[in-house]
């Protein structure tokens, strides 16, 4: 029937059905977009509602680019690719967040709609919530691809748009968010929808590449079919446990997610132990049956992998590091390549360095680059937790070990890093007690819960960092001397941003990165950059450089003045309001009476008050610990 009644007609009796007589329009548009409806109806959103296209504030900006950072990476050469194959066309190009909110956009240069172009900018919270049904939400929700056309959207506001989107599902089966293209002329339905899903399934491909499990599998279709499929892989860390599955296996396998608690077993009717003997030595693919009765040929794909598996255990490959993160500056790489030499022979790593230098993003590198990768990397932040909680964090409790405390007990961050890397940020901020207990913890590798008696073995790679001299905290019997000795097995040290040797690339190449390759930076105001003193370090860098690509016009070179006031007028004074600085004081006061006004202003949220004052949540926490101990 549909195809007799032209598409117009369907969307407008669809309409009509929903919104006059109150009754649900089966077979006439798409459920995705009725299930939508539905949505905003019970959430009263009224259909005449005016469209306001805000974008997040600032620090909400650079929070959301530092969440997303994988999807990005994956998503900017696709991203890109789309963008020059469908400009002529008319389409503008959108990434967004699971909540719909653009992470990246490609307007194109034959769109004239100033509605999709005040809508296709970075920051723009394009939620359901905010502009009612769109195709990203759609496919979101629904796991999908989706078109939305004209009157389809809920809002009549929207009615100009006319758009594709397909999800994009990580390795382990979240939706991380969608891509969309968008134009005001009427959709080619079957190659709008094409092209998105195309382009989303590179973004999948990227992202299964970017993992480094201990072995790749790829699966073939027929018995001891030796080609290698990159639609078939399987992800698996050292024990057997699933860290990955490509779209396709997704599908065979029927699960629409996973976590870490799946093993290969629990896949296949074959042993994991009995997979990789059955690789090592072994020319021929080994054949394996799904529990659902498929067959397939089994053979590990990336090259590392298959080494480890022909290596014995006692002698495990070092791996590069990821190709993702620049540290370009000579003397960083070299101390990233030293310390992953000493963390293959088990040695703990310190990392030193100011707030926003990178240091989680070297010990993340550090991790995933290790023989431990395959396991997981624990982060945990010795200076924002509270004293009374940290001990309970790290070590887990048993049953009954206090009132409230979980059935069964619960394990700690140490237990939890089994197998991985237990990253210790800001160590010099552990209270002494809690500092004995960890030494203890990596004399006998063993770890006892709260509450119990019973010590469980424990083997993970250990990262600490700090900002503060260590040597001189054990000095003045802030910090234990042994454990600083137990955990210096290898420093390195992070310079500040603007004394990086690499300091002109690393600019450049982090607003490629971020702009996607489409911004560049004048020669005065790259020069302007690097006169600059970066007291927030790369995190300040990046924030700026987000600022300036939400504040130029599209296609604009980047100028000193689309960056943050202190940057592009560095005589400022960038310490707090005038307000605060008229109150007077010593430095101390002033400092947390700054603090102060920026949690006020970001209503307590600490991380955005971080963001807001350039520095780390660490660093803010520390002082205002510090404000509040020394008294007003
Ligand atoms: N080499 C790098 N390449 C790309 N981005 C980087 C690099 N180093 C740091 N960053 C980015 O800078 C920001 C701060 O990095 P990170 O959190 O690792 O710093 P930190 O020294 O641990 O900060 P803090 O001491 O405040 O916790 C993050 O957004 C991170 O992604």
């Amino acid at each position: 029937m549909n195809a007799i009644i032209p598409a117009d007609h369907r969307r407008a009796k669809a309409r009509e059905t929903f919104f006059e007589h109150g009754q649900i329009p089966t077979g006439l548009i798409d459920d995705a977009i009725v299930n939508s409806w539905q949505r905003c109806s019970a959430a009263s959103k009224n259909v005449s509602e005016r469209v306001q296209f805000d974008t997040v504030s600032r620090s909400g900006l650079l929070e959301l680019m530092d969440s997303n950072q994988i999807l990005l990476e994956a998503a900017t050469q696709p991203l890109e690719q789309l963008g020059q194959t469908v400009n002529g066309a008319g389409y503008s190009v959108l990434l967004t967040d699971d909540k719909g909110v653009a992470l990246a956009a490609r307007r194109s240069g034959r769109c004239a709609n100033t509605l999709i172009n005040g809508a296709f900018r970075q920051g723009v919270n394009l939620s359901e919530a905010t502009i009612g049904t769109s195709a990203m939400s759609c496919a979101v929700s629904e796991r999908r691809p989706v078109l939305v056309s004209g009157v389809e959207h809920y809002l009549h506001a929207n009615r100009v748009f006319n758009c594709a989107a397909s999800p994009i599902v990580d390795p382990m089966g979240r939706v991380l968010g969608a891509i969309d293209i968008t134009r005001g002329n009427p959709l080619e339905p079957g190659s709008a929808l094409s092209l998105v899903q195309q382009c989303s399934a590179r973004v999948e491909r990227q992202l299964m590449g970017m993992l480094s499990p201990w072995l790749m599998v790829s699966l073939g279709w027929e018995q001891n079919d030796l080609r290698a499929s990159g639609d078939l892989l399987v992800a698996l860390g050292q024990e057997g446990q699933v860290l990955g599955l490509s779209p396709r296996v997704r599908e065979l396998t029927g699960l629409a997610s996973t976590d870490e608690r799946l093993c290969f077993q629990d896949l296949f009717d074959l042993r994991f132990d009995e997979l990789v003997d059955g690789f090592r030595g072994r020319k021929q693919p080994m054949t394996a049956r799904m529990h659902s009765g498929l067959s397939f040929s089994l053979r590990p794909v990336n090259t590392d992998a298959r080494k480890t598996v022909r290596r014995s255990s006692a002698n495990p490959p070092a791996k590069r590091l990821p190709d993702s993160t620049d540290f370009g500056d000579p003397a960083i790489s070299r101390q990233a390549t030293l310390a992953g030499r000493a963390m293959e022979k088990g040695l703990p790593v310190l990392i030193l360095g100011e707030t926003g230098t990178g240091k989680e993003v070297m010990a993340k590198s550090l991790h995933s680059g290790s023989m431990s990768s395959s396991g997981t990397f624990v982060a945990i932040n010795c200076a924002a937790i509270p004293e009374s909680l940290i001990e309970g964090e790290l070590f887990g409790h048993a049953e009954g070990a206090y009132t409230g405390a979980r059935r069964g007990g619960a394990p700690g961050k140490i237990e939890h890093a089994d197998g991985g890397t237990l990253f210790l940020d800001e160590i010099g901020d552990m209270p002494l007690g809690l500092q004995s207990r960890l030494l203890r913890v990596l004399e006998t590798r063993e770890v006892t819960r709260l509450g119990s008696a019973t010590p469980k073995p424990v083997r993970f790679q250990l990262i600490c960092a700090t900002h503060r001299n260590l040597s001189e905290a054990a000095q003045n019997g802030d910090f234990r001397e042994d454990l600083l000795y137990r955990i210096k097995g290898m420093t390195v040290r992070l310079p500040r941003l603007a004394e990086r040797s690499d300091l002109k690339n690393f600019i450049v190449d982090r607003c490629r990165v971020l702009t996607q390759g489409s911004r560049e930076l004048s020669q005065d105001c790259l020069d302007g950059l690097i006169r600059y003193d970066w007291p927030g370090n790369v995190r300040e860098l990046i924030y700026a450089l987000t600022h300036a690509d939400a504040l130029a016009e599209p296609d604009e070179v980047l100028e000193l003045c689309h960056f943050p006031e202190e940057i592009a007028a560095p005589t400022t004074v960038a310490v707090g309001s005038n307000r605060t600085v008229n109150r007077g004081g010593t430095l101390k006061s002033l400092e947390r009476a700054v603090i102060d006004e920026a949690l006020a202003i970001e209503g307590g949220n600490v991380s955005r008050a971080a963001k807001r004052l350039g520095i780390g949540r660490a660093t803010l926490y520390r002082r205002f610990k510090a404000g509040s101990e020394n008294g007003p």
